[in-house]
């Protein structure tokens, strides 16, 4: 049985008010954080940094530097586009197919091959999908109208389709 006095201080106590307590809470500290660090997910690995020329090479700013695409791009490249089964949208500067596909795990790997390159573009299809079949509509908003990033993604999508 406990017979001694109990001494209690008049003010709290408080961390690293004396000695033996702040090396007490150093420690805690430490293993606290020797016990949370493997919890914790590995900091980002910087590659660049953010005002370098690589991170400002972005989908935003090599957006400005394709414009609509002239008389001559649509005769050189356009054309084997309309030629491969792309139609120009009515009352639009957009381009337009249709593609079909054995069934539907055949459309939807067309779609994600084509949504990996148009994330990494910041270039986005308009497009419908149901079962096996997939409407697309390209066009570019920033210059209400067709650009160099609509041929290139029309012509990756013709070769996507052929090996779904
Ligand atoms: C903010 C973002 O970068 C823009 O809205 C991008 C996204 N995807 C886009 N996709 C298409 N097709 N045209 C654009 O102008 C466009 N702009």
């Amino acid at each position: 049985m406990f017979t001694g006095r109990v001494l209690v201080a008049s003010r709290p106590l408080q961390w690293g008010s004396c000695g033996r307590r702040a090396a007490t809470s150093a420690l805690w500290r430490g293993a606290a954080k020797a016990s949370i660090e493997p919890l914790l997910p590995p900091p980002p690995l910087v590659l660049a940094s953010p005002f370098s020329a690589a991170a400002k090479d972005t989908g935003a700013s090599r957006r400005k530097m394709a414009g609509k695409l002239s008389a001559e791009d649509r005769q050189t490249k356009l054309q084997p586009l309309l030629d491969n089964g792309w139609s120009v949208v009515e009352n639009r500067d957009a381009i337009y197919k249709e593609f079909l596909f054995k069934d539907f795990n055949e459309a939807f790997g067309f779609m994600t091959r084509t949504a990996l390159l148009a994330e990494k573009m910041d270039h986005h299809p308009e497009w419908f999908n149901v079962y096996n079949k997939v409407q697309v509509t390209l066009s570019s908003h920033d210059v209400n109208g067709l650009s160099q990033r609509d041929v290139k993604l029309a012509s990756f999508m013709d070769k996507a389709a052929i090996t779904a």
